[in-house]
């Protein structure tokens, strides 16, 4: 009889369990369940969603191992009987933008570009309001009284392995390297944490020495068992747990299109980006994962297609019949504000309306344009680090519209893979399990099936009139 393992998703916008058999990777059942809008959430919603997740996906009983992969950086604060201090504050929430600066200005004595340096030496990245240590800084400066009951904090996919493992007990909380290193007070480079970075956070060295951090896990270290037995895994962050899913090698590069834009790659050597447009996270194996990320994705295409009254095949139909460049219509998506450029103030904007050029088509072309030009951006930043990047994975709910499968390597550049749609930071969490389970020294080979590659000429005028709407709207924040 196979042995089974599941793995977890726990992202911003729903949770999703994938069941496979532990040999093989074969996809055996799944469910999936919404998590609410907004970006301060009660982490009780997120269990609740697990389980009913889990429920939909035929339950765990026959299964030996499972592995939580989570959304990154959200600020689970517990106080010292385990309770949840107050909502968690998410990686899209961008009140800590201030906080964020104050932190580089303070790090570099008054130096803000000083203090961007020191930040990315020490930790790989520079912290922006994504990154918990600033939603840390945030919390002692407008909640003080909250900030004084915190006596642990975690993040998202640790507090959800903490809860399925039974634990009460702070001691018990654990975490993993990928996750860990998008905290702003983890050197991924040793996996040792930074309390006196921690301590500049919280203005308070006392609170940062006594604060409860999970420990760090090796990348196939058992975390634990559950009440049922069900061995945990030490889980990892969405972005290390797609690499992991999608098995990919020392110098592949994916590009993610769920709620945030995410390029990375996995790599042998950390960076330390002083520009903070690239963070030097580690991935769940022991290598490395720089890594850029854009508030804005999916969720830019949700917002056309809700305009145009069409649902998203539709969306991507009108999109096709365009011309590139869409009559001169340029969407720049900054809807959320924006994480890369580092622009947490800016709004969305469109460009270039004219009487001939306000169509349906588009308005559906500018807004997957405007998408995928804001990832070439990103991909930019990536390749500054010396990154090569020759061809890109494409994965993610947005991954599933034709014409972003289509209008991508014309502005990337590159050729772009495109796997059958799937949850591959569940996947990865599950290979994870599989690999726990088996104490092998690496993680199991699993073949992900097919996949097709897109192939486009390059449209750099797109891309340069995207460029100039962008520093106009970067202008006007
Ligand atoms: N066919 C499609 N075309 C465009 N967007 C899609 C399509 N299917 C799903 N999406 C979008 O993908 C997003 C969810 O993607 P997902 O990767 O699950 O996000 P997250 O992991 O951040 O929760 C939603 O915003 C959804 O509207
Ligand atoms: O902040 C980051 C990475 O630094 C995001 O990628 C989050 O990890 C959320 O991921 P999705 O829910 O969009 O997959």
């Amino acid at each position: 009889m196979s042995v089974l393992v599941a793995g977890v998703d726990s992202s911003t916008q729903s949770c999703k369990v994938v069941v496979r058999d532990a040999e093989t990777g074969r996809l055996v059942r799944h469910g999936e369940a919404p998590h609410p809008p907004g970006t301060e959430i009660d982490p009780e919603h997120w269990w609740t969603a697990l389980q009913t997740a889990i429920g939909r996906a035929g339950g765990l009983h026959d299964v030996a191992a499972l592995s939580v992969a989570g959304q990154q950086h959200g600020m689970v604060c517990l106080d010292a009987s385990g309770r949840v201090v107050r909502p968690a504050l998410l990686w899209n929430d961008t009140r800590s933008a201030r906080a964020a600066e104050d932190l580089l200005a303070e790090l570099g004595d008054g130096d803000r570009d000083a203090g961007a340096r020191r930040w990315a030496d020490a930790v790989g990245s520079v912290p922006v309001a994504s990154f918990t240590v600033t939603k840390l800084r945030w919390l002692a400066d407008h909640e003080p009284d909250a900030a004084a009951r915190v006596a642990a904090v975690a993040l998202p996919h640790d507090w959800l392995t903490w809860r399925l493992a039974g634990a009460t007990g702070l001691d018990a909380l654990v975490t993993d390297r990928s996750d860990a290193s998008g905290t702003g007070y983890l050197q991924a480079s040793t996996g040792e944490y930074r309390r006196d970075l921690l301590a500049l956070a919280l203005r308070d060295e006392a609170r940062a020495e006594s604060l409860r951090l999970p420990r760090v896990l090796a990348p196939a270290e058992r975390a634990g068992t559950s009440p049922s037995g069900l061995v945990l895994g030490p889980g990892c962050g969405d972005n290390a747990g797609a690499a992991l899913g999608l098995g990919l090698r020392t110098g592949q590069v994916f590009l993610s299109l769920g709620t945030s834009g995410v390029v990375a790659a996995v790599a042998d050597r950390p960076t330390a980006d002083p520009s903070g447009l690239v963070a030097g996270f580690a991935d769940a194996t022991g290598r490395h994962l720089p890594l850029a990320c854009t508030l804005n994705a999916a969720r830019v295409l949700d917002a056309a297609a809700r305009l145009l009254g069409v649902g998203p095949d539709e969306l991507s139909a009108l999109a096709m019949r365009a011309e590139p460049g869409a009559g001169g219509l340029v969407h720049v998506p900054y809807l959320e504000g924006e994480r890369t450029p580092n622009l947490p103030g800016a709004t969305g904007s469109l460009h270039g309306m004219t009487l001939a050029s306000l169509t349906r088509e588009n308005l559906a072309r500018a807004a997957v344009e405007g998408l995928l030009c804001l990832m070439a951006e990103a991909t930019r930043t990536v390749r500054d680090q010396g990154i090569a990047v020759e061809r890109i994975t494409l994965v993610g709910g947005a991954a599933r519209s034709e014409a972003v499968r289509r209008v991508a390597p014309a502005l990337l550049g590159v050729p772009v893979e495109v796997p059958t749609p799937g949850e591959y930071v569940a996947d990865g969490a599950a290979r994870q399990a599989a690999w726990v389970l088996s104490g092998a020294s690496e993680p199991p080979a699993w073949d992900i099936g097919e996949s097709r590659t897109y192939t486009a000429p390059p449209t750099p005028e797109v891309l340069a009139a995207y460029r100039k709407a962008a520093r106009h709207a970067a202008a006007s924040v």
